[in-house]
């Protein structure tokens, strides 16, 4: 916890700079004009909120904010500091936190109203169907180092990518609750009863985060194989930039590999499954090293972690040079997405035989300093002893304080209470309580933070939370509603100033970003926990893009045919594979946004329909 402490002290200091930063328009966050057009550009992809657009001769990505097709763009001035915000954060706050080596380079950039226009025409075929009920139309953008490429343009070389979105790698007390016989299930594992329900996914995957951060070279090749198997949003495969292997594109991963890690003489299309087996475990052993790794700071000369890592690798070289290559290959085909097993919710596979395992807590130390460390630290911000939050239940009493239904009084809004507020009542009643009892709570309208509404509410949470939004459908919708998209992607405010109903999550008054926590009334340490909750779910939600490329550099310095070598070499990592071919490696992390105030409240409400998935699947 020391060195966790330490980047606390300094936190909350640099995140009231940066807020007055901002304040000023510093220089850091100066917009560069930018012209696409001048570059060799290629569609990268997207998520839910930006489209990413690669600048191949530049080593670069653009971020384009989207909005919803036919949709006013809104304040250009708050997508301005949107933009300056991202940078700041992203360069300055996370770049203390993971390290300014993984973040790379952001900055904010400007683009016309023409590149535009001309962007949106040009990526109309090539953007996933499901994605395009959004558009570019922002003019201001973020530019960042390209993690998914070591050559740039042209070159004859080829780099392949691999991007894993790891999620919450350890287990909160606070969710660690029993539900029945049930097997307990940590936060990522319960969310994919969710997911299934909302037709997020088609079917559970067996990837569990707390098996990737576990530090047990078993449990991490297990997880990365179930990466494999089912990659949701998880995990995905560029060559020189280009998605080959992920959710909506599998091409074949014995083709991908063999071109890379087998022998280079043969062609790709001449690979076929029977020589995945023998490529899998060089992939595997790549991934695991490449995330191990420690990486030292600029200034200091010695990698932290170095002797755990060296522990744990020895035994990671050992199980994959001695497991039978179709091993693995067998595995990734056992977990793949079952045909036709298994009970449905919504009409997906759930796989109801497999519901009998727990998660596993055990976890050894990482190497200190490796990228999966560093995550992992952020993400643990919150229970800290020095943030002062013994789990989520304190955070939310922090969030009650400046709930709008909350701080209505003599701001010109009626104090009434809203009808459809139970979600915030809940919030006031919780007490540290687990969350499911919470969730089944009886209503107890003797809590004095509320007048108590007139309806006696039996709805759940979520139930209450939906209907504050206009959830009338329009053919719109509904079309969104099947491409499994999240309800967040749905929401308006509907902040009525007739009826004042609490609009929840996407409340306006409560919509405030990290660097404007220091204006809520809130105590300090009541601000720097928000601080930390908000900075940890960043770190729950960022990309690790790994990217290699083969490379004569090493071998003819490695005489040693028993060592698995792997060393820094400037700032590149030169790892051999289990075959002894050589990979230039870099590392990323990529999305690291700062969230809204409001991801406590979403969270909150997301992990009690979790449970209420989790249970309702298991009674079924
Ligand atoms: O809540 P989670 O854990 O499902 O995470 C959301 C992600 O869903 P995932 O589970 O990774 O499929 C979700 O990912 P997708 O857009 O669904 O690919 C977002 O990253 C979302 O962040 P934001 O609200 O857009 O800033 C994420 O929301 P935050 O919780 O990070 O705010
Ligand atoms: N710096 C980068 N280098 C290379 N590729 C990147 C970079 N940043 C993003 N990408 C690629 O673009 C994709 C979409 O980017 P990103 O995840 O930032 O979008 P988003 O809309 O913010 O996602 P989310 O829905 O998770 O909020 C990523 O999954 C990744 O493949």
């Amino acid at each position: 916890m020391d060195r966790l402490d330490l980047m606390i002290d300094k936190l909350h200091p640099l995140i009231s700079q940066v807020v007055k930063d901002l304040e000023r328009n510093c220089d850091t966050a100066c917009l560069e004009p930018l012209n696409i057009f001048s570059h060799v550009w290629q569609y990268r992809g997207e998520g839910n909120a930006n489209v990413v657009v690669a600048l191949q001769d530049d080593l670069r990505v653009i971020r384009l904010s989207k909005v919803n097709v036919g949709e006013p763009v809104g304040d250009l001035k708050k997508h301005r500091r949107k933009v300056e915000r991202e940078v700041i954060f992203a360069s300055r706050v996370f770049g203390l936190l993971i390290g300014s080596e993984f973040v790379g380079s952001v900055k904010a950039v400007i683009l016309s109203q023409e590149q535009i226009s001309r962007l949106n025409d040009l990526l109309g075929n090539v953007r996933p169907m499901y994605r395009r009920h959004k558009e570019i139309r922002v003019p201001y953008a973020t530019s960042h180092s390209d993690f998914a490429r070591i050559h740039r343009y042209p070159s004859s070389q080829s780099d392949y990518c691999i991007e894993i979105k790891p999620k919450q790698g350890w287990w909160p007390n606070s969710m660690k609750m029993k539900i029945g016989d049930l097997p307990s299930l940590c936060t990522y594992c319960l969310n994919q009863f969710l997911k299934l329900k909302r037709a997020k996914i088609s079917s559970r995957t067996s990837y569990c985060p707390l098996d990737l951060f576990s530090g047990n070279p078993q449990r991490m090749i297990a997880a990365v194989t179930s990466l494999i198997a089912n990659p949701q949003n998880n995990f995905r495969i560029f060559c020189d930039g280009k998605l080959v292997y992920g959710e909506c594109k599998e091409e074949s991963l014995e083709a991908i590999l063999g071109k890379w890690l087998g022998n280079n003489e043969r062609t790709a299309s001449i690979y076929n499954a029977a020589d995945l087996p023998s490529t899998i475990n060089s992939f595997v052993y790549l991934l695991c090293m490449s995330l191990l790794k420690p990486k030292c700071s600029p200034g200091k000369s010695k990698y932290p972690g170095n002797n755990s890592f060296n522990v744990i690798t020895r035994q990671l070289h050992k199980i994959l040079s001695h497991t039978p290559p179709s091993h693995l290959y067998s595995q990734i085909l056992a977990k793949s997405p079952p045909m036709s097993k298994g009970s449905t919710i919504g009409g997906n596979t759930i796989g109801k035989e497999n519901l009998g395992v727990s998660c596993n807590d055990e976890a050894f130390a990482l190497p200190e300093g490796c990228i999966l460390s560093r995550i992992l630290e952020i993400q643990k911000l919150v229970e800290c002893q020095k943030s002062g939050i013994k789990g989520d239940p304190s955070i939310y009493k922090i969030y009650q304080k400046i709930c709008p239904v909350h701080n209505c009084k003599g701001k010109g809004i009626s104090s009434h209470i809203p009808q459809n507020s139970s979600f915030v009542k809940s919030l006031a009643q919780l007490n540290a309580q687990p969350i499911l009892n919470v969730v089944l709570a009886e209503d107890d309208d003797s809590d004095d933070n509320f007048a108590s509404s007139s309806e006696n509410e039996r709805l759940s949470d979520a139930e209450s939370f939906e209907e504050c939004f206009d959830t009338s459908s329009t053919e719109e919708d509904e079309d969104t509603l099947t491409m499994g998209l999240k309800f967040e992607d749905l929401k308006e405010p509907v902040f009525d100033s007739h009826t004042f109903e609490c609009p929840g999550p996407s409340c306006l008054g409560a919509e405030k970003w990290l660097d404007e926590i220091e204006n809520l009334p809130l105590s300090e340490q009541e601000t720097q926990s928000m601080e930390l909750y908000l900075l940890a779910a960043t770190a729950k939600d960022c990309s690790i893009m790994v990217t290699f490329s083969p490379t004569e550099d090493f071998s003819e310095q490695t005489n040693n045919s028993e060592s698995n070598s792997c060393f820094y070499k400037d700032t590149d990592l030169l790892i051999d594979d289990l075959n002894k071919k050589t990979h230039r490696v870099r590392i990323g992390v990529a999305d690291l946004d700062p969230k809204p105030v409001t991801t406590i409240v979403r969270h909150y409400l997301r992990d009690n329909e979790m449970l209420q998935a989790y249970e309702t699947c298991c009674n079924a």
